[in-house]
């Protein structure tokens, strides 16, 4: 059974310049315990994906009238598209679903203690008192390593440095013990090491509760060391899917194949970096057929490619590349 479905999930924004598509007929499950990256270049959708799963995106946001997003809870599915008055929407937000978000600070209220704010995100969404929400809150602060958590929980963001917020931040997200996180970018403005330790710890929660994970990322390497399933997107579209593993080790789609020669290669320093062709267009010039194909290297002037858009084809078990049958490469 799965945790989420998302169905057909198109997101335009009305602009003074026109309707500009951000996600394109997008569709992928998660289920419980499993980590899901969503990776890509800056712009490709991924952040409002994400935020769709909790109806979060801006005033001037239309969904497609084929969207359906099902969150399957104890209580019965969810449909997220379905959702209109706000109070509906604290199932979904804060309450089952939780976010957390590159930069810290813009989770935390200034003026507010980290406890505080804890407090009163428990006190919405679960039946506790407020000693029991402090409690929590504390106990939370401690598992995800913050050192003395009951100063901690007393003081400000600006007091804690950028790994520890991101830690509270955490703990703050879990302490309601959602069923689905959703990290965008968690660890980008972290440095290397306390990276690697806010990883591990994510990991950690995985398994200790259960939860699914979509996480964001423009990094494949950080999907590579977190994720059991990823999909690829690019200018709002999934153009390549399935478990990690298979896609990061034979990708099937030039633009995967493109993010991966674009990593550095710690085993080979003097290799050059290979960046991919081109810019990305505007979301308001979306190429037609393929929307990858003007920067696609491989393929041939007048390929069909640049005019009839590929279906999303199965190349390995659950790995999925939007490429016509023909074009699907021989896998070992
Ligand atoms: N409220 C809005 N109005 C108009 N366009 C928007 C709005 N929100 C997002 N967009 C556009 O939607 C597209 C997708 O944005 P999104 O933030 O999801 O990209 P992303 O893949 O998360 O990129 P990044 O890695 O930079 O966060 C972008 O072209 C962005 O400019």
């Amino acid at each position: 059974m799965s945790l989420i479905d998302v169905k057909n999930l198109t997101v335009q924004f009305k602009t003074d310049e026109g309707l500009v598509t951000a996600v394109d007929d997008v569709s992928f499950s998660l289920k419980p315990g499993e980590v899901m990256g969503l990776v890509g270049e800056s712009g490709s959708g991924k952040s409002v994906t994400a935020k769709s799963l909790m109806k979060l995106n801006a005033r001037n946001t239309v969904y497609g009238s084929d969207s359906r997003i099902t969150l399957h809870l104890d209580d019965g599915p969810v449909d997220v598209m379905g959702l209109k008055r706000p109070r509906d929407m604290q199932v979904v937000r804060g309450g089952a679903v939780s976010m957390i978000f590159q930069e810290p600070m813009a989770s935390f209220a200034p003026a507010m203690t980290i406890g505080s704010q804890m407090v009163e995100q428990l006190l919405i969404h679960t039946n506790m008192n407020k000693k029991q929400a402090k409690d929590l809150s504390i106990e939370m602060l401690d598992r995800v390593g913050i050192l003395d958590p009951a100063i901690r929980f007393g003081q400000y963001a600006f007091e804690l440095s950028g790994g520890m917020r991101q830690r509270a931040m955490i703990a703050m997200a879990l302490s309601t013990k959602p069923k689905l996180l959703i990290a965008d970018e968690p660890t980008t403005a972290l440095d290397v090491t306390i990276q690697a330790q806010v990883l591990d710890l994510m990991r950690d929660l995985v398994s200790e509760f259960g939860m699914g994970i979509i996480f964001i990322t423009h990094d494949l390497s950080v999907v590579a060391q977190t994720a059991d399933k990823v999909a690829v997107m690019y200018l709002g579209r999934i153009l390549e899917s399935g478990p990690v593993r298979d896609v990061i080790r034979t990708p099937a789609h030039a633009y995967t194949r493109g993010l991966l020669n674009a990593l550095p290669r710690l085993d080979d320093l003097d290799a050059p970096l290979t960046p991919i062709p081109g810019d990305i267009p505007s979301p308001l010039e979306r190429p037609n057929g393929c929307v990858f194909h003007p920067r696609n290297p491989e393929l041939q002037p007048g390929s069909r490619y640049e005019t009839e858009r590929p279906p999303l084809t199965e190349v390995s078990p659950g790995h999925f590349a939007a490429l016509f049958p023909e074009d699907v490469p021989s896998l070992p």
